[in-house]
């Protein structure tokens, strides 16, 4: 058996997975049907419609990122602005950063110290994560000092995250305008202060195939953009069944976020989804448009489902839910009606 021991993830959850008589996997927690999750095709978008010469054209594009947005809170766009080069440099660089021995990534204090791997907090298998991630902020991706001996990833990280910032922005716009508001109304209020990037990495996992990459969560923010390799393994939840997402080379993965769906009143939905291990390594990069830490997020419409909160009310409930139950519990925390009903409802689902 390979056990990948950088991260030592398997010596830490070690412990746990041995408490139990048999492998004690997230299924024995109820969190797998025991039914492989159907491969589904995620709406396709092709972003050259935004830009076209024909007004019909644009509108017809916006609109399908609006029903997306709505009905899957996913979609793929194509023609994005991202050239396939950029993107295997930036693998090539991230290769390299997550091929470092353990201790460099996790002591020598690299990318803003913002090395995380497992679960720290994990009592028992459902909550494991079999992954490591560098959560970089934008206000420090030029900074040279971030990067240490691995000074040939600043290049590539700078310009791809000027180009996901960029279609973020111009994402967030249409779906702003379509619900009859100022394109500009994210500009105003995301900074760079609080948007990140998240580079992932899941090891290949030979202890069991239902053992998650990355726990189920909705993303906080108001939008996020994924590319993920040819591996696969994301999932989301789509009329209450986990389906799979197809890797597509050409394809970037757009989701909304907890704040768009507050935002926009739930007219947007913030879709949980997971990551399942593989027996091969899977990177991806993650791209989180969020407002800043003091801008109130009310709904634009009434009447609304949620009470205005700030990002940082919002962080800030979402860790203290984290440390003290485990699990994030979301947006049903800030809803104006049914609050306790819904809070206990979340609970009893991810007990
Ligand atoms: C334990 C947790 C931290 C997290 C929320 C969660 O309940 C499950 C996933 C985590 C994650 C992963 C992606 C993002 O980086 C993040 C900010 C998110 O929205 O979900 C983190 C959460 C977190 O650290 O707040
Ligand atoms: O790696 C993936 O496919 C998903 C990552 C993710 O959900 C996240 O970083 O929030
Ligand atoms: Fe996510």
């Amino acid at each position: 058996m390979i056990i990948d021991s950088n991260p030592p993830l398997l010596d830490h959850y070690k412990a746990l997975l041995d408490h139990s008589s048999t492998l004690q996997t997230a299924e024995c927690d109820g969190h797998f049907d025991g039914v492989a999750a159907e491969e589904c095709q995620l709406p396709m978008i092709d972003l050259n419609g935004l830009k076209s010469d024909e007004a019909l054209e644009r509108v017809e594009c916006a609109k399908a990122i609006s029903k997306a947005a709505s009905e899957w809170g996913f979609f793929q766009v194509v023609n994005h602005g991202i050239s396939l080069e950029l993107v295997k440099k930036m693998r090539k660089e991230q290769t390299k950063l997550f091929e470092a021995p353990f201790e460099d990534k996790a002591t020598s204090r690299l990318l803003n110290n913002s090395y995380r791997w497992g679960t720290p907090t994990a009592t028992r298998p459902s909550q494991f994560s079999w992954s490591e991630a560098f959560h970089i902020p934008l206000t420090k991706v030029s900074e040279e000092d971030c990067y240490g001996d691995f000074i040939s990833l600043r290049e590539p990280t700078e310009e791809f995250a000027a180009a996901m910032s960029k279609l973020a922005r111009s994402l967030a716009g249409v779906l702003a305008e379509n619900l009859g508001h100022r394109r500009q109304v994210f500009e105003e209020i995301c900074d760079e202060s609080t948007c990140f990037l998240r580079l992932n990495r899941y090891p290949a996992c030979a202890v069991s195939s239902e053992i998650f990459g990355l726990v189920p969560h909705t993303d906080s923010g108001f939008l996020t953009i994924l590319r993920q390799d040819h591996v696969g393994g994301l999932q989301l939840m789509k009329d209450y069944k986990w389906v799979s997402v197809k890797p597509n080379p050409e394809a970037l993965i757009v989701n909304i976020g907890d704040l768009f769906q507050a935002w926009s009143n739930d007219v947007f939905k913030s879709v949980e989804h997971r990551v399942m291990t593989n027996k091969m390594e899977r990177y991806s990069i993650a791209y989180f448009l969020c407002p800043s830490y003091d801008s109130l997020i009310g709904s634009c419409r009434e009447p609304s489902v949620y009470r205005k909160f700030t990002f940082r009310q919002y962080r800030s409930q979402v860790q203290e839910d984290v440390k003290k139950m485990g699990y994030k519990v979301g947006l049903s925390r800030f809803l104006l009606q049914d609050e306790s009903t819904h809070t206990t409802l979340k609970a009893m689902k991810t007990m």
